[in-house]
């Protein structure tokens, strides 16, 4: 890190956010229900979820844009619900830019710190200082219309940091930016919030945009906080489908619960499974109820037909279907007696797989996870029928 970033590097006590109990109506229609969450200062918060869930409205009411229906907003620990946009400590960026196009990149920099009337030497230390932070030196002097995008949404974003707020609203920065425009802007997003120290709160419906770059995610459908946790504990451990579905794939075991206890007997279409109590999330299944058995596909391991293997794998009869080698990884495509199945391994695993192969798939039985089927409203998300 250089000498210029450490001193711009803000006490990491500020840029805290409270949301307490937040509602959100427009008419009839609630579109934020009843949304707690705290967010620490100086870290990288993403709301994910699909289109319509709410995630604007979440960080239009953070910036003020709009008031909460009900509910309260706190920065810093001071209620905030009422206090207008500018007078929040809060910096924002855009997929619209809205730069200046007419102006040079050190220009539209400059332009909120004239606002403020900050003496010439110091705007001009300050923007060098932003130009190098977002990647863009020797740029200074070149019109908003002669860049490539990616170089203009750096601008936005130096535009922004250059006042130096101790939290920035991200929405959908990067969204028109193309696969490998957005992969880079991703790295350089984490790496300024990690030199700065600037709370982020960065909005995108992109699981694996949120999972590369967010030290925690905020998983949210029709107006309600689903899981909050690190990338890690999102992807291994969801509570309830919607999230499991939503973050990474899972292969789906729907059936019938047959016995509980200690343990619990599912009978599914590939075989009744055995798993511990424990792996249920999000609701006690009796017995009786319909579940739904979820495996993320690297959990499953393809064996010769009777092998003997460890007493805590479950195991069931399929058959390959296909497996595509991407790279490190093969994915083999399944079908166990009737559900399809994925299982994901390194290339290099020894064994040989090959279409219309018998085969027998496990997994360990307390990696599996049981969940309750989705509700109407929340399969929509997934363009299905509950
Ligand atoms: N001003 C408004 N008046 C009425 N309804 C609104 C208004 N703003 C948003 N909504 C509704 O609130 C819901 C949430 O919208 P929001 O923009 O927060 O979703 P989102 O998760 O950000 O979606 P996207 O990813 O598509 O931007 C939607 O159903 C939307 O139609």
């Amino acid at each position: 890190m250089t000498s210029a970033t450490q001193t711009m590097i803000r006490d990491a006590a500020v840029g805290s956010i409270d949301i307490e109990a937040v509602s959100k109506s427009y008419g009839d229609a609630e579109v934020l229900s009843e949304v707690s969450l705290s967010i620490p200062a100086g870290s990288f918060l993403t709301l994910l979820g699909p289109s319509g869930c709410g995630k604007t409205t979440l960080l239009r009411l953070i910036a003020g844009f709009i008031s909460p229906t009900r509910g309260r907003i706190r920065i810093d620990g001071r209620d905030m619900t009422d206090v207008p946009t500018q007078k929040r400590p809060i910096g924002m960026v855009f997929q619209n830019l809205a730069l200046f196009p007419h102006f040079s990149v050190a220009e539209n920099i400059a332009y909120g710190l004239k606002l403020r009337r900050v003496d010439a030497a110091s705007i001009r230390t300050r923007v060098d200082k932003f130009i190098h932070l977002v990647g863009l030196d020797g740029l200074g002097d070149r019109r908003i219309a002669q860049l490539s995008g990616g170089q203009k949404q750096r601008v936005a974003l130096a535009r922004s940091l250059v006042l130096e707020p101790s939290i920035l609203l991200l929405d959908e920065p990067l969204s028109a930016l193309d696969m490998q425009l957005r992969k880079q802007l991703q790295f350089a997003l984490k790496d300024i919030q990690k030199q700065l120290r600037t709370t982020f709160v960065f909005v995108t419906h992109d699981q694996e945009e949120a999972t590369m770059i967010s030290d925690r995610i905020v998983v949210m459908s029709n107006g309600h906080v689903q899981q909050v946790g690190t990338p890690q504990e999102i992807y291994a451990d969801p509570q309830n489908l919607f999230v499991s579905k939503f973050i990474g794939e899972v292969n789906q075991l729907p059936g019938r619960v047959q016995a509980v206890g200690q343990r619990l007997a599912i009978a599914t279409g590939a075989g009744t499974v055995d798993l511990p109590s424990h792996v249920a999330r999000g609701h006690d299944p009796a017995v009786g109820d319909s579940v739904i058995v979820c495996l993320r596909p690297e959990k499953i391991s393809i064996h010769e037909p009777g092998e003997t293997l460890a007493p805590d794998m479950v195991t069931a009869a399929a058959v390959v279907r296909d497996a595509l080698v991407i790279g490190p990884l093969t994915r083999v495509t399944l079908d166990a007696q009737g559900t399809r199945m994925v299982s994901v391994r390194m290339t290099d695993t020894p064994g040989r797989i090959a279409s219309g192969q018998q085969v027998q798939i496990a997994f360990p039985a307390d990696s599996a996870r049981v969940f309750a089927p989705l509700s109407a409203d929340m399969a929509s998300a997934f363009g299905e029928d509950a």
